[in-house]
């Protein structure tokens, strides 16, 4: 397995941002379908949108549940809404399944899962999604714990699919709620090759591997350890395969982007009561100093 680091360090280089041509327009960049968000976890969803906007999606729609969606479409005005059926605790039932894949068609790329909450339902309906949808997806929180519901989680992706557990996450993944933290990379790596996924351990020293390739992350920082901050990682992500970059390159280059804009917003105010929408409003800058970098 090949091991990437940050050039500097004497590794294979992150991914190259490109610049904005001078006559492009907002269908160049990407659009965005965001699926999540139930009763009380409408914010994640929201974070999850607006981080995509932030790291330049030309476009960003976040699709939730019929009741949810008010709040929602409150949180930043320049991403847009959808509806989506719900049943009687608010959350996805199957027969959402038509208004999600006929949005996603109109998408270059869905992140799903931040909010999304557990049911029997939910489990049917993101393992349908997964399997059937050939848009890249990124994969997050509650949709994860879906796919941790089958027998074979991962097994036949639609597309090209990005999965980002965090630890727990990961332990219901891999069925083995014991898996010792030793064994994780080389398990993870084992899941995408024979799945044909990227897979995003997140923690400190995040690890992005496709089964080939093995990145450790090396910014970011105890003041990220927030609700929500995987819910901005999710949309970081999501804008990056949407504007073409593979799937490996997107993660690889968005979990350092994202631990690169916790690591400037700590600089700027603090790590102690960071919180996950600080988060948004460094992504630019991180950008910015990535691209002196080159
Ligand atoms: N504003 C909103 O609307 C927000 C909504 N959110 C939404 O909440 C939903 C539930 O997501 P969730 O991650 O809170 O719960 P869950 O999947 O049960 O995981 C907890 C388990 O995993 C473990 N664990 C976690 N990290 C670990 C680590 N680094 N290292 C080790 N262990 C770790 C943890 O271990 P423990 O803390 O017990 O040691 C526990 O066992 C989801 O939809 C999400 O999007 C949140 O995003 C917050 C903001
Ligand atoms: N100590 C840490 N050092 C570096 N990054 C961290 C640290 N703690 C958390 N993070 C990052 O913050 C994010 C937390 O994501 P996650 O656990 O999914 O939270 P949530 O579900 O609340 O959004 C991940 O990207 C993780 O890498």
């Amino acid at each position: 397995m090949e091991r990437t680091h940050r050039k500097e360090e004497g590794g294979v280089a992150l991914p190259r941002l490109q610049q904005r041509k001078t006559n492009s327009h907002k269908g160049d960049y990407g659009r965005v379908l965001a699926v999540g968000g139930s009763p009380g976890m409408s914010g994640s969803i929201s974070l999850t949108g607006v981080a995509s906007l932030r790291c330049g999606a030309g476009l960003t729609t976040i699709a939730s549940p019929k009741s949810v969606q008010p709040l929602v479409a409150q949180v930043e005005p320049s991403c847009m809404t959808l509806a989506l059926p719900e049943d009687r605790h608010g959350l996805l039932p199957m027969h959402s399944r038509d208004a999600i894949t006929k949005a996603a068609k109109n998408s270059d790329v869905v992140a799903i899962g931040p909010g999304l909450g557990r049911s029997h339902g939910l489990d049917l309906l993101i393992q349908d999604l997964y399997c059937d949808l050939s848009t890249p997806m990124v994969v997050d929180a509650d949709a994860l714990n879906a796919l941790g519901s089958r027998e074979n989680p991962l097994a036949g992706p639609g597309g090209p699919r990005v999965l980002t557990p965090h630890p727990g996450e990961f332990r219901r993944l891999a069925h083995d709620r014991e898996l010792p933290k030793g064994r994780w990379t080389d398990v993870a790596a084992d899941m995408a090759k024979r799945n044909g996924v990227v897979l995003v351990l997140k923690g400190h020293r995040t690890t992005v591997t496709d089964g080939e390739r093995v990145y450790s992350n090396e910014t970011g920082n105890p003041g990220m350890a927030t609700a929500g901050a995987g819910d901005v990682l999710t949309g970081v992500i999501a804008a990056l395969l949407g504007q073409g970059i593979p799937a490996f390159e997107a993660a690889q280059l968005g979990v350092y982007l994202h631990g690169l804009a916790g690591d400037l917003a700590a600089k700027a105010i603090g790590s102690d009561g960071l919180i996950a929408s600080d988060l948004l409003d460094y992504l630019e800058s991180a950008f910015q100093q990535h691209r002196r970098r080159r």
